[in-house]
């Protein structure tokens, strides 16, 4: 069984994504990843659009197992917009851990546009 690390999950995911890509072979008769990626940007954001609006009714129900499932498919899909942008779940990750420990008022606050003057 392959381990349950979040980081290597997503690592493993991310690798099969780009291998559906057109460039890579993917047959978007074989593949959903390889279908999206065959009907371009758009489509794929308006996936991670309706992705998002599908969590939040799933929120809004309170019901913990459908919010975990579509949370899921948010991120799968973000990370097919992610690959399209040649961008990967560690660019991501990278910019967490710079925000880690830096409170949000305070790096809203340092924004150049917020700095007043
Ligand atoms: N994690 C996922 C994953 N999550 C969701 N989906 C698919 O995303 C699709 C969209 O979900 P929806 O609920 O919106 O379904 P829908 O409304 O019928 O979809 P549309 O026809 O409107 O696009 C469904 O077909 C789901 O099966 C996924 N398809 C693939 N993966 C991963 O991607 C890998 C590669 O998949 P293939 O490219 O299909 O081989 C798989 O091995 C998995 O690891």
């Amino acid at each position: 069984m392959t381990q349950l690390d979040s980081q290597d999950v997503l690592a493993r995911v991310a690798a099969v994504i780009e291998s559906r890509k057109p460039a890579a072979g993917g047959d978007a008769a074989a593949s959903y990843v390889a279908k999206l990626f065959s009907k371009g940007t758009d489509a794929i954001l308006k996936k991670v659009g309706e992705e998002a609006t599908e969590l939040v009714m799933a929120a809004k129900d309170g019901d913990a197992q459908k919010i975990v499932y579509e949370t899921a498919d948010l991120w799968f899909h973000s990370m097919i917009a992610l690959a399209q942008f040649g961008l990967t779940p560690a660019d991501v990750i990278r910019e967490l851990a710079r925000r880690e420990g830096l409170s949000g008022l305070q790096e809203f606050a340092q924004r150049p546009e917020n700095r007043g003057g």
